[in-house]
């Protein structure tokens, strides 16, 4: 497995992490936008991105994975198969045929389900599939992430009963790419400042549109 200090830099080399000034989610900008989807041509650096997270789930008691999708799918495929954990999928839409499900894959109510994500910002995402995994009677008490951008969705999670449990955070991250000369910096003080004045205290701006944002 790599060290944290050479996935941090294999993944700045894959491209997973954008500089500049970044459209984001619906009418926000950032200076640095992180797309691990990028890992699904690195099967080194996704395997590796995989075993940090089966380290964080070890101490975590579960009986499935539920990837948010669309990023964190393959991740929690590659857990379940290291680590022999069943695993469902959330659907973005419940299927109109055949068998309508929202959820696919075996479970049983109150199996424990263990949410996979790519990267924590305000924490809706990730919420939107705990509302649905609870609302199939699951019982969903953790999250494992690559990466917390530390912009107060792991504390709105945990107000939501969820404790997240991260690779990364945005911070150490810097830190680590700074030092291996990836991020000058002036760049991580805008970073920083940035993360400082967006921070999120709630989920209140997604009330009713859950869905939309997250895509
Ligand atoms: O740098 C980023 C920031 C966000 N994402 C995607 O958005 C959600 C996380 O944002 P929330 O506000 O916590 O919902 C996550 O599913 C990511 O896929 C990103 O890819 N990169």
């Amino acid at each position: 497995m790599l060290s944290l200090e050479e996935l941090a830099v294999r993944l700045f080399d894959a491209g997973a992490v954008r500089l500049g000034d970044i459209e984001a989610k619906i009418g926000r900008r950032t200076p640095i936008y992180f797309d691990l989807r990028v890992v699904v041509s690195h099967p080194q650096i996704m395997l590796s991105v995989a075993q940090h997270l089966e380290k964080l789930a070890k101490e975590i008691d579960h009986d499935l994975l539920c990837g948010v999708p669309y990023a964190a799918l393959p991740l929690a495929a590659v857990m379940s198969v290291n680590t022999n954990t069943p695993m469902i999928m959330k659907r973005k839409e419940t299927k109109m045929y055949a068998t309508k499900r929202i959820l696919e894959g075996i479970f049983e109510k109150n199996q424990k389900c263990l949410v996979v994500e790519d990267v924590v910002t305000s924490g809706g995402s990730l919420m939107e599939t705990v509302r649905t995994l609870r609302s199939e009677h699951l019982n969903v008490t953790h999250a494992v992430v690559v990466l917390d951008r530390d912009q107060g969705g792991a504390s709105v999670l945990k107000q939501n009963g969820i404790h997240v449990k991260s690779i990364f955070t945005l911070t150490g991250l810097l830190k680590i790419l700074n030092e291996a000369g990836k991020i000058n910096d002036e760049t991580v003080e805008i970073i920083l400042d940035h993360i400082k004045e967006c921070q999120f205290s709630n989920l209140d701006f997604m009330k009713d549109n859950l869905e939309v944002l997250s895509v």
